[in-house]
């Protein structure tokens, strides 16, 4: 991971993975992987690279791609172009040690949970030895012998999971993991993730659920309209944060922040300087409005959620990307296009 310089001058930006830059102890890396559905470019040229034991989310608005990126990873998707390796192989040459669920395991409603799992584990031919011991990692062993159909939403969710399990997968793939359950559901899903991560296995879920991705996630990468807009550890991603500075005369000090980082980092909001900087930036800043004889009374860096940022970066929708603005060309994988 490289970071990002600390440079007034420069937009503040996350510290993205360097395109290209190999990873440590890859468990999955794609290289300008390309899937086009007739002259629809869905994923476009993406490139980046999961490690070992880490919980890595897949971000994006409706549309964005995510789904038909984790199918290629899959080998269920033939790419148009480009390729992924998983495990150290083609993707799907190394179906045998990943887990996944894409599309929902196809789970009988009037069957137990249990049961269930013995149908899938003798379909998928790993036999029906795991079956209890899945049950337990994902806190259904007392609801094992319930029908299927009498399940919350929630324990839907981690059955499936339960069903990605049987394989003792070093991979697990999930699209949409927490999609419709309720915060309890979520928080549950949330935890089992995280146990997976803490057993070794490297977990890898798509999701447009920001607050959980945040909380769980150690990396992401996001995208929209089939490119990746940024990968980053959420930490780094959320360090893109606000400068509010409280200073008079107003428009002297607006003048000497847009000639110090560009105008498109600089907005006035409430009476108040909002600039788009790194920490690192701020002490710049301070001297810049103090030599121009500008009063500082005020100098505040907030922290933004990650929400924020996302839709920073893919503007609030799914629509096809414009010219990159500053603040997100540094580094981000759209601004070295
Ligand atoms: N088999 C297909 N044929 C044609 N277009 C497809 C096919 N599969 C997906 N697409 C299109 O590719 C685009 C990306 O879809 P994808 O499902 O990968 O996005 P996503 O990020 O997972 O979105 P969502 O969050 O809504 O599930 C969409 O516009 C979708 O309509």
């Amino acid at each position: 991971m490289t970071t990002a310089p600390e440079t007034v001058g420069r937009p503040a930006a996350p510290a993205p993975t360097v395109p290209g830059t190999p990873v440590a102890d890859p468990v999955v890396v794609t290289d300008r992987l390309t899937k086009r559905y007739g002259r629809r470019t869905v994923v476009d040229a993406l490139s980046l690279g999961v490690r070992r034991g880490e919980v890595f989310g897949f971000l994006g608005p409706n549309g964005a791609g995510k789904t038909t990126t984790l199918r290629m990873l899959l080998g269920l998707v033939r790419p148009t172009s480009g390729s992924a390796t998983v495990l150290g192989r083609p993707a799907g040459a190394s179906v045998a040690e990943v887990g996944a669920l894409v599309e929902g395991p196809g789970l009988y409603p009037f069957l137990s949970g249990r049961d269930n799992l013995r149908v899938l584990a003798r379909y998928a031919g790993v036999g029906t030895a795991r079956v209890d011991a899945v049950l337990d990692t994902v806190d259904l062993a007392d609801r094992a012998g319930d029908r299927f159909g009498t399940y919350s939403l929630g324990m839907k969710q981690r059955l499936g999971i339960a069903a990605a399990l049987l394989k003792d997968p070093a991979l697990v793939v999930l699209d949409e993991p927490t999609n419709g359950l309720d915060p309890a559901g979520i928080s549950e899903v949330r935890g089992l993730l995280r146990r997976l991560a803490g057993e070794g296995r490297t977990v890898v879920l798509s999701s447009h659920l920001l607050g959980e991705v945040e909380h769980l996630c150690d990396r992401v990468a996001v995208v929209a309209s089939g490119r990746l807009l940024v990968e980053s550890t959420v930490d780094d991603l959320r360090g893109l944060g606000r400068l509010v500075v409280d200073a008079r005369p107003l428009d002297t000090a607006a003048a000497v922040a847009r000639r110090l980082l560009g105008p498109d980092r600089v907005s006035v909001v409430d009476g108040a300087l909002h600039l788009q900087t790194s920490p690192g930036e701020t002490a710049a800043v301070n001297r810049a409005l103090v030599l121009a004889d500008v009063d500082v009374t005020g100098l505040r860096q907030e922290a933004r959620t990650l929400e924020e940022v996302f839709l920073q970066l893919t503007d609030g929708d799914a629509g096809p990307p414009p010219d990159p603005a500053p603040a997100r060309r540094t580094r981000t994988r759209r601004g070295e296009r």
